[in-house]
């Protein structure tokens, strides 16, 4: 690269338009949407649609809910040729829509291009020719009266052919190609020469394109403000924009330029088209539909029209795009997970959407929730927790939360890839010794009255614990104190419940298959440090006496570590 790039690449010069209003105007409706799929889209292709391709994309634009489509260039090959008969002859477009065609500003192509609309209802003719210098200067050798008369020669053709069909209802599109790149005096005659060929106050779509992208949106929205100046109060007008990206704005000139006065976008379905791609139109729309502006684009399903459109185009449709990709709803960071997760809890039905880095709601666009958290190094307790309620059903307490993510952090740093939610059940049942921690057997409970009228629990039952069959009994004020009794007294340990919580199962626990019960219980054992017990079962007694146990368990693993700790692992 250079040091200097001044040297080599010119800054484009500001537009002269210090009283301009767009930066003030807000997007209150949809605009009318052509897509170009099937053209700007297509002539981009590394292998350009076929027949079935071509018909496929169609029928989605029409699903999705395009009035204008711009179906190809019937000059350019057979295909192409074919495709246009073929939904006028076998009557594929729907009453609402209308077709467009393109073709350059060369005579016979222009031909061509009409007679392959003979028998359509209504359609578009789209007639484009370069006016920026470069073009006019190095590609065609004209000047710019040379150029205006081109395009009042060729306008005029198309209107004698179409005139003399007047089967169909004609509007002339005209672009004057590069118009971003031109002087604003030189394009506004091109189109001014194209209205008056045309004939004044018949229908005509002016539209502009930043065929190739060349400087910051805010300057294509002052060109489309000086536009739109110049043809206000002229409602034959319409006055359309088609915006490429090659500086990876062409969503943000869009915008600006429907802020500026345009009345219509074309573009294509995820910002396929020629190098960086045209305008991506669903892009745009889902822009303004969380803005709570409908975009009259329906895209409800927008995995399927995702599927589609590659397989139209065979292109892929990157993880990351907007509001399509694969992983855009999906949070692996531990401060994202825990907003999205506390937002999630707090919603209520009715509310407006308010969830912490999920712009719009994923299931407005048929997406579920179940990718929107995913687990790798970079998460924390809450995205755990989430996972294991969405898809196990357990409600961790948050101090459990974070001695589990310990465990799970463990895991990670040896396995160093993404954890799913079946592999965090997987730890969470090996740490909490789900299958291990024995349940109490020939168990029985009493209630009695006890000293002052206290209500006491008598309980008693058989435990195999540590290799060992004991005969356990013990009194408390309720059936997990009369069991941590009875426990400690067998076992010679001495236990305290911290904490205690439970809950009915959700979800589908895989732990004691018909598991209804959750039980968690911090205790700490012989003055050691705090730690969790958990216990699922069919009820909520049994399930607290395995919470209990489980804790026991864990906490004399950890204090036989603590006295024979394992040998330090060698490092190479
Ligand atoms: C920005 C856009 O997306 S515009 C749309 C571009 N899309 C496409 O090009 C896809 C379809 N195109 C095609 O199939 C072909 O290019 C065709 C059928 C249109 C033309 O093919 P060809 O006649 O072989 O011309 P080719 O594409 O090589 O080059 C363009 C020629 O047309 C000339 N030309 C372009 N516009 C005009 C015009 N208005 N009047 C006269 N000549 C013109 C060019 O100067 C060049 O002529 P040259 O070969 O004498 O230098
Ligand atoms: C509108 C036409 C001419 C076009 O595809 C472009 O300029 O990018």
């Amino acid at each position: 690269m250079l040091t200097h790039p001044a040297s080599k690449y010119r800054a484009f010069a500001p537009i002269a338009l210090t009283d301009r209003t767009w930066p003030d105007a807000q997007i209150g409706r949809a605009p009318r949407w052509l897509s170009t799929d099937l053209r700007d889209g297509n002539q981009a292709l590394i292998e350009p649609m076929d027949l079935q391709r071509k018909l496929r994309m169609f029928e989605l634009l029409v699903r999705i809910g395009f009035k204008e489509i711009e179906v190809g260039f019937p000059a350019a090959s057979q295909v192409e040729w074919d495709f246009v008969r073929q939904l006028i002859e076998e009557d594929r477009i729907p009453e609402d829509v209308t077709i467009q065609v393109m073709t350059p500003a060369r005579e016979e192509l222009i031909e061509r291009t009409v007679q392959s609309l003979a028998g359509a209802r209504r359609a578009i003719v789209h007639v484009y020719n370069a006016v920026a210098p470069v073009w006019r200067e190095v590609v065609f050798g004209m000047s710019v009266p040379e150029v205006i008369a081109l395009i009042d020669r060729h306008v005029r053709q198309v209107r004698a052919l179409t005139d003399a069909r007047p089967e169909t209802d004609w509007v002339l599109q005209y672009s004057p190609e590069t118009f971003s790149l031109a002087e604003l005096d030189v394009s506004l005659a091109a189109c001014e020469a194209a209205i008056s060929a045309w004939g004044a106050g018949r229908p005509i779509i002016l539209n502009l394109p930043t065929t190739v992208e060349a400087a910051t949106p805010n300057v294509f929205a002052d060109q489309i403000e000086w536009m739109a100046r110049r043809f206000a109060g002229r409602p034959e007008v319409v006055l359309s924009v088609h915006p490429h990206n090659d500086r990876g704005t062409g969503t943000a000139a869009a915008e600006f330029a429907l802020m500026a006065g345009a009345h219509r976008v074309e573009g294509c379905l995820f910002g396929n088209g020629e190098r960086t791609g045209n305008l991506d139109i669903v892009n745009v729309a889902l822009n303004m539909y969380v803005q709570g502006v409908a975009p009259q684009l329906d895209f409800s399903d927008i995995d399927a029209i995702r599927a589609e459109v590659e397989h139209c185009n065979q292109l892929p449709v990157p993880a990351r795009h907007p509001y399509a990709g694969d992983l855009v709803y999906t949070s692996f960071s531990g401060s994202h997970q825990d907003a999205i997760k506390k937002a999630f809890a707090a919603r209520r039905e009715g509310d407006l959407w308010a969830i912490p880095y999920l712009p719009i709601d994923p299931k407005d666009l048929g997406r579920s929730y179940e990718a929107v958290i995913r687990v790798n190094s970079q998460s924390g307790k809450g995205g755990m927790a989430y996972l294991l309620e969405a898809d196990y059903g357990v409600q961790l307490p948050r101090r459990l939360q974070i001695e589990f993510s310990q465990a799970v952090q463990r895991a990670m740093d040896v396995q160093g890839k993404e954890l799913s939610a079946a592999d965090l059940w997987s730890i969470f049942c090996s740490e909490y010794a789900l299958q291990e921690a024995p349940a109490l057997q020939q168990r029985r409970i009493a209630a009695r009255e006890g000293a002052q009228g206290v209500a006491q629990t008598e309980l008693s039952g058989r435990l195999h614990w540590q290799g060992r069959e004991h005969a356990l009994q013990g009194s408390g004020n309720g059936p997990v104190d009369a069991f941590v009794n009875a426990q400690g007294a067998a076992t010679g340990h001495g236990i305290r419940v911290l904490d205690y919580q439970e809950h009915a199962m959700g979800g589908t626990g895989s732990v004691g298959g018909d598991a209804r019960a959750a039980a968690y219980v911090e205790l700490r054992v012989d003055d050691g440090r705090p730690v969790f017990g958990v216990g699922m079962d069919h009820d909520i007694v049994s399930a607290a006496i395995r919470a209990v146990t489980s804790g026991l368990l864990r906490a004399t693993r950890s204090q036989a570590t603590a006295q024979h700790p394992a040998e330090p692992a060698l490092v190479a």
